[in-house]
């Protein structure tokens, strides 16, 4: 795809798989891709000589000309994040906010100015153009800045087109979800050399089985449930086992940890926006 200048403000774990997944997919030549943080000049260093991406502290120099500029720090650190690059930027560029919980009405108050803002929420999946990214902007955001936009999180996955309302629920499912899946996994291994397999055996057995199961998913027109039923021969070990996750009410828990997170990413943005508004009000 073509590719302009992206800016990264922000150079921690999202940051480098967005990154990541678009120089090793081939998709942006790492000379279009500046990154700036806040101190680490290590940081900066490592992610040149890994992806061979520019890096500098300056900010002017990242951001100023740029045609999208990605936010990518912790919700706290963004008001002195967007603070330190706010007078480089202009209505021309579109700013692309992955911050969790912050809406684009409280970023274009930071920015204290009318700007193109799309947010998404994407997850670490993007290191292998495996994220499944939520998509949701302000109206200053223009059909084809939209586009832009989306063919970038193309690069690196799937795209999802949702209202930013719906961005917290997003959050709480996908933003977070490859976390739920890795604690899965990490049950899984404990369970497995428990009941006598080797760590690399179950380990190789655990990811093959979620990447089909997976795969299945992705593909077949059949609901998880169909699918789950297929492999459940009646009286067979699989029956057997599911009886335990419902006596311990796994379906139940999986719901509270993903309503949980949702919640949480409301109150991160609402938090936020109480604190970081008070003088811009
Ligand atoms: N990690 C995920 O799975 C994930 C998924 C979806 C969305 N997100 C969102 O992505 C954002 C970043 O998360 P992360 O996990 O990548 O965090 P992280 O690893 O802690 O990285 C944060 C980065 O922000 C930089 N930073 C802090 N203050 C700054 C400033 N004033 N100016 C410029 N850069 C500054 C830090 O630089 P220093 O190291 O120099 O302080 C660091 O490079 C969060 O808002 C989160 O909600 C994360
Ligand atoms: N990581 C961020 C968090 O835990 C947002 C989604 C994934 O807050």
């Amino acid at each position: 795809m073509h590719m302009n200048t992206i800016a990264f403000v922000g150079a921690g774990s999202m940051a480098e798989a967005i990154i990541n997944g678009l120089v090793n997919g081939g998709v942006c030549l790492p000379e279009y891709i500046k990154v700036t943080n806040r101190s680490s000049m290590e940081r900066l260093d490592f992610l040149n000589q890994a992806y061979g991406v520019s890096v500098t502290k300056n900010k002017q120099e990242t951001v100023g000309g740029a045609s999208i500029i990605i936010l990518a720090m912790k919700p706290k650190d963004v008001k002195a994040g967007i603070e330190s690059i706010k007078d480089y930027v202009d209505s021309s560029q579109v700013i692309i906010s992955v911050l969790a919980g912050i809406s684009s009405e409280t970023i274009r108050k930071l920015f204290g100015k009318e700007l193109s803002i799309v947010r998404a929420m994407p997850n670490t999946s993007a290191a292998l153009q495996r994220s499944a990214t939520a998509l949701a902007c302000n109206s200053a955001v223009t059909a084809d800045q939209l586009k832009q936009a989306a063919g970038l999180f193309e690069a690196i996955g799937t795209v999802t087109h949702v209202l930013e309302h719906q961005l917290d629920a997003v959050t709480g499912l996908s933003g977070s979800g490859p976390a739920y899946i890795y604690y899965i996994a990490e049950a899984l291994e404990k369970a497995a050399e428990e009941t006598g397999l080797e760590k690399e055996t179950a380990k190789a057995l655990i990811a093959q089985t979620l990447l089909g199961a997976a795969e299945m998913l992705l593909t077949s027109e059949k609901e998880p449930a169909v699918l789950r039923k297929e492999v459940t021969s009646p009286g067979g070990t699989t029956e057997a086992g599911i009886e335990k996750l419902e006596e311990y009410k796994v379906s139940e828990a999986i719901a509270a940890c993903v309503k949980k997170a949702k919640e949480r990413s409301h109150e991160l943005g609402e938090i936020f926006a109480k604190n970081a508004l008070k003088e811009h009000t």
